[in-house]
């Protein structure tokens, strides 16, 4: 997947992906921050991979279970509204002026839900699908997403924004917004020198937008009727502005004049923006001749020119009257965004998607903090006054997987239609705002406002999120002893403070959780705010309790194959190695006896072992055990009274065996269900001299 690549991520980086089920590009970022780090060692950094969909955040944790990760956490949330964690009470800067204990992260994916129209190679039902009206509707939702993605990232850091649409306005009009709102705070990053293998084609600069089979090219061509739907950002400009910092030719023979405002124009004449001095009656307004021959675009993102006069080539005329192109003119954003993505199907036959490459610059200025705080107070009394109420529309309402109650005002503010002087409506950022802060320039709301009605509702009272078990630090020192001492686990891996469960009764916990350095900073910092992430799930499953047929002497934890590879390297007691051969055996009939393993010194020291659980790592070039090699391969396994059992599933037993053959080669194995069925299940199997047996464990 290509927008990671964008991120530039290093292994100590924290990041955040948005909008991350079912989790491929968390998956890819997991792979980067661990690619360098020797076994047994954990990378710096971190992944926060959040989902409002709890269903859906439940898939991406069975995706990402593969990457074995530590650093992982996965949170639950409406992406526009994740909590930064900071107590507005006792924040403190560091020497840097820097807020500290606050959630921000090095690098954000923002991989936003869209209309997918660049997925129609692989779900055709699409074009039976699509109407111009779903880009329409995600559009906010993206911003508001885009946006908090921009709070949360720290000043130097980077965020991508992604779509698999081609659609303008969940793309550039997106960007566009983003770098109106910010005010020179954030750039657009020019990375065509980046993946130069990538075959992109330039940002948009002019568009129109669609809606009830129109082409709007301003937002003084919405109809009042359809304000709530159609926003002012969706368009390339809400004002017919350019920026003053261009001074290259495409603007020189436009008259700026920057004491004017004219047309409606509803933002600040800021860094950004300069209004020229234009008659609506008599302006005609530049317009880009976009050179769109194929062979010319490729990896050369410089390819917009611009010549004054010239009328707007709309490739996408289908429904459109020619009245409506002719007596609109789209307008030209003032950004450069012709250094957005997008990526084409015929390019390199892959889907079609765009990417945008953000760079935080600074921290907002402390003015912007309350501008953008108050204008958006007033727009939203204006919208009070305003509001023709829900339901008015035709498009997709984006709701979020929280039920909102109908008496929220906060929803119909949202769904409300701002006057053509308002800005963008944003939901809910009005509650408690502390406008003191910087990092709520960006903001929806600062943290305190994120905390929205529904999650407070959702967070019950004593920190604890309703339907998710609470996370707890597991510091039972006699268990913490007993599981070190019997693994033989080498003091130098730390335990104490890296253990966690999902259960507040030391004494009932199933499964206990390895958390890396970095995730165990954000818990206590989650701690400390009140538990403001809702944690669906983290760290690294290592131990879970198993019961024995046979207890004595045994430890009640057994190792979890997901957490063995971070182990391996620290075991020192409970551990073989075993012969190719007899450790395909085990992988193709589960349950050995010991007189049936083929090497006798292994046959003589399994059957030594403690009873209960331990691990069997395959021996090679006639090493004894070669735990930190990378390629080491182990397994989990249960010493019985008389034989030796995998604890491995049956397809991953299936797998790891296919890729036994594949890398030392000899005969395909085949398991005990690919072997003569009439034998029956329960019956003892002789093949190779190895037997199937009962295991000594309660699975
Ligand atoms: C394009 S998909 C993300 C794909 C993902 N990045 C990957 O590579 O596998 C968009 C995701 O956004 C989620 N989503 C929709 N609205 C959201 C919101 N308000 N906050 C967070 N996630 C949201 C959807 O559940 C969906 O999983």
């Amino acid at each position: 997947m290509v927008p990671p690549l964008f991120l530039d991520v290093l292994p100590d980086h924290y990041i955040l992906d948005m909008c991350a089920a079912p989790g491929s590009k968390t998956f890819q970022l997991l792979e980067i921050i661990h690619q360098s780090i020797k076994p047994g060692f954990l990378p710096d950094g971190l992944v926060i991979a959040n989902d409002v969909d709890v269903q859906r955040c439940n898939l991406l944790i069975h995706q990402t279970k593969r990457m074995c990760s530590a650093n992982l956490i996965v949170t639950n949330h409406e992406a526009q509204y994740f909590p930064s964690c900071l107590s507005a009470k006792d924040f403190t800067r560091d020497e840097h002026g820097e807020l500290k204990d606050i959630l921000q992260f090095d690098r954000v994916l923002c991989d936003v839900p869209c209309s997918g129209d660049g997925t129609l190679r692989k779900a055709p039902d699409i074009w039976r699908k699509w109407n111009a009206g779903m880009g329409n509707g995600v559009h906010r939702l993206q911003v508001e997403i885009a946006m908090r993605g921009i709070t949360l990232l720290k000043v130097g850091g980077r965020m991508v924004y992604s779509t698999c649409s081609m659609n303008p306005v969940e793309n550039e009009a997106v960007v566009a917004e983003i770098l109106r709102r910010s005010k020179g705070s954030v750039e657009l990053l020019d990375v065509s020198y980046e993946l130069p293998e990538l075959v992109r084609r330039p940002g948009l600069r002019t568009w129109k937008v669609r809606d009830r089979g129109l082409w709007l090219a301003t937002y003084e061509d919405v109809p009042i009727s359809r304000r709530g739907v159609i926003l002012p950002s969706m368009f390339p400009c809400d004002e017919i502005c350019t920026s003053k910092l261009q001074s290259d030719s495409l603007y020189e023979n436009a008259t700026l004049n920057n004491s004017e405002v004219k047309n409606n124009c509803s933002f600040e004449s800021g860094d950004h923006c300069v209004t020229m001095d234009i008659d609506n009656t008599t302006f005609k307004p530049l317009t880009m001749d976009i050179d769109n021959d194929p062979k010319k675009l490729g990896n050369d993102v410089t390819l917009v020119h611009i010549s004054k006069d010239a009328e707007i080539e709309d490739d996408c005329k289908v429904g459109a009257s020619q009245n409506d192109l002719d007596e609109t003119k789209a307008k030209v954003s003032s950004f450069s965004l012709e250094h957005c993505m997008r990526i084409l199907p015929y390019d390199q036959n892959s889907g079609a998607f765009f990417i945008a490459v953000l760079h935080k610059i600074s921290s907002p200025h402390d003015d912007s903090v309350k501008a953008v705080g108050q204008s958006n107070r007033r727009m939203q009394r204006t919208q009070r006054s305003t509001s023709p109420g829900l339901g008015s529309d035709d498009q997709p309402v984006v709701r979020s997987s929280i039920d909102i109650p109908q008496d929220d005002p906060g929803v119909v503010e949202a769904a409300s239609a701002p006057g053509p002087t308002d800005k963008f409506p944003s939901v809910k950022d009005d509650q408690g705002a502390v406008e003191t802060e910087n990092i709520e320039a960006f903001d929806n709301g600062e943290d305190g406002n994120l905390e929205t009605k529904q999650t407070k509702e959702n967070l019950l009272k004593h920190g604890k999120w309703r339907g998710v078990d609470p996370v707890v630090f597991f510091r039972d020192e006699n268990t913490i002893n007993s599981i070190r001492s019997f693994y033989g686990i080498s003091d130098v891996f730390p335990l104490d403070s890296h253990l966690v469960t999902r259960n507040c009764d030391a004494n009932h916990v199933k499964r206990i959780y390895y958390i890396s350095e970095s995730v165990r900073d954000i818990l206590e910092l989650n701690f400390k705010v009140g538990q403001k992430l809702k944690i669906t799930s983290l760290g690294l499953k290592v131990f879970e309790r198993q019961a024995s047929k046979d207890n004595s002497g045994t430890c009640t934890f057994r190792l979890s194959s997901e957490g063995l590879p971070l182990l391996l390297p620290y075991i020192g007691k409970q551990i073989l190695s075993a012969s190719l051969e007899d450790f395909r055996h085990l992988l193709q009939y589960r349950t050995i006896k010991f007189p049936d393993f083929v090497d006798a010194d292994f046959r003589e020291n399994a059957s030594t072992l403690i009873s209960g659980c331990c691990v069997i790592v395959l021996k090679e070039k006639n090493k004894e055990i070669f735990q930190d090699d990378s390629s080491a391969i182990a397994i989990v396994c249960w010493k019985g009274k008389t034989n030796l059992s995998i604890m491995v599933s049956q397809l991953d037993a299936q797998e790891l065996l296919e890729r036994l053959q594949a890398r030392f080669g000899g005969q395909r194995a085949s398991g005990p269900d690919e072997s003569d069925a009439s034998l029956g299940a329960s019956a003892e199997m002789e093949v190779s001299g190895a037997q199937v047996a009962e295991p000594d464990f309660v699975e």
